[in-house]
């Protein structure tokens, strides 16, 4: 029998370490990358690490638009100019939202992206995924893998602590993932790769552990929660889904950003989702959420602005976001009933 192709994306080389922004010039040299660059960033990192980038590219052909937003209007002006400007690369330099416009920008018109995030918040720094508004669903679609990374530790480390806190919540998420993904391939059938799995899974102690470091060392625990973020990108690079790094606790944060849009970061949205799923399947979910605490992310859905009538809906519709997609929720997902007793007794409502 003939077996499906499977394609793997991958980074070619990742670049971490402080003030490495500042060799960016050498970086797209040695990757054979030629002008013209475009870069994409945003309001406030334009004014700031941007700035460290244009100083290091130099005389190297390059024009800078900012994006506001990651959606499907973004992405269509972007692509334009892209297109207008005849770049031969899209440079994507912030956090999660312009990351993905940039990487969705390179997907459409075929060019090679390179990622400088700005902020440890997400694990869309190295995933082969976008996720765009404007296109049906909140969940994210096939873009561009990054054919390089460049973190910058001292960049990533003096974002403001909550984007820092958003990245451990994402990837705490990975421990709910994985469970989803396994209950799945027992009840579905579902192909469940356990490499990818264990990489996704590793992301998630990581960030288990940092929630320590990051009091006691920011820039030390930033770079472990940096190389958790990147390792569950390439977990999804390899799976070719974000099956491993999304499951019903990115159900709950989808559902909760549908009903509330620009509430909450997506790694606070799902690292309450993480809590709740965690005592769905029966795990601790207290350690989650001393964790969580610890670093200062919410527990509580008021603390985002989110009333608890909310947080029962998202529960209640959170199975509906991606039926393709089995997950503890299952098919009919929670009752008002249920969905009510879970969210108060692990204290997320009151
Ligand atoms: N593709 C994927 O696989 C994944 C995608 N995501 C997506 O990523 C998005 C979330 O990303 P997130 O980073 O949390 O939020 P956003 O990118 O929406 O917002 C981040 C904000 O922080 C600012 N910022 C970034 N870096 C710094 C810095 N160093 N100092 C000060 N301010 C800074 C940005 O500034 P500015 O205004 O300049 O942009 C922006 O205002 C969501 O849309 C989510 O769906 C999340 C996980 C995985
Ligand atoms: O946020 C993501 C992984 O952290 C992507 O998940 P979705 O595919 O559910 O949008
Ligand atoms: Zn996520």
């Amino acid at each position: 029998m003939e077996s499906k192709e499977h394609v793997i994306d991958l980074p070619k080389r990742v670049y971490i370490g402080n003030d490495v922004i500042l060799n960016v010039r050498e970086y797209l040299t040695s990757l054979n990358l030629s002008d013209p660059f475009l870069i994409v960033t945003g309001p406030i990192v334009r004014k700031s690490a941007a700035s460290k980038l244009l100083e290091s590219i130099g005389d190297f052909k390059h024009e800078v638009i900012e994006v506001q937003s990651a959606d499907i209007e973004e992405v269509n002006r972007v692509g334009e100019f892209a297109k207008q400007f005849k770049a031969n690369t899209i440079i994507g330099i912030g956090g999660g939202s312009v990351i993905d416009v940039a990487k969705y920008v390179a997907f459409r018109i075929d060019k090679e992206f390179i990622s400088i995030p700005t902020a440890p918040s997400h694990d869309g720094i190295t995933s082969p995924f976008a996720s765009i508004k404007g296109l049906g669903k909140p969940i994210s679609v096939k873009a561009k893998g990054p054919l390089s990374i460049i973190a910058d530790i001292q960049v990533l480390s003096s974002a403001p602590r909550r984007l820092i806190n958003a990245g451990v919540g994402d990837t705490l998420g990975k421990f709910i993932a994985v469970r989803d993904w396994k209950l799945s391939s027992k009840i579905t059938g579902e192909y469940y790769g356990d490499y990818t799995a264990s990489l996704a899974l590793l992301s998630a102690k990581h960030a288990l552990s940092c929630t320590k470091l990051l009091n006691k060392d920011i820039r030390a625990g930033v770079r472990v929660l940096v190389e958790a973020l990147i390792s569950s990108g390439v977990a999804m690079g390899m799976a070719g889904s974000t099956r491993p790094a999304s499951g019903s606790e990115h159900l709950f944060a989808h559902a909760i950003e549908m009903l509330y849009p620009g509430k909450g970061l997506h790694g606070e949205l799902v690292a309450i989702g993480t809590i709740l799923m965690a005592y769905v399947h029966g795990i601790n979910w207290r350690k989650i959420k001393r964790a969580m605490k610890r670093v200062g992310l919410p527990t509580k859905a008021k603390e985002i602005g989110i009333p608890d009538e909310g947080v029962i809906k998202a529960l209640t519709i959170a199975h509906s976001i991606r039926p393709e997609r089995y997950t503890i929720l299952g098919d009919r997902g929670l009752s008002w009933s249920s969905a009510e007793k879970i969210a108060k007794e692990t204290g997320v409502i009151s």
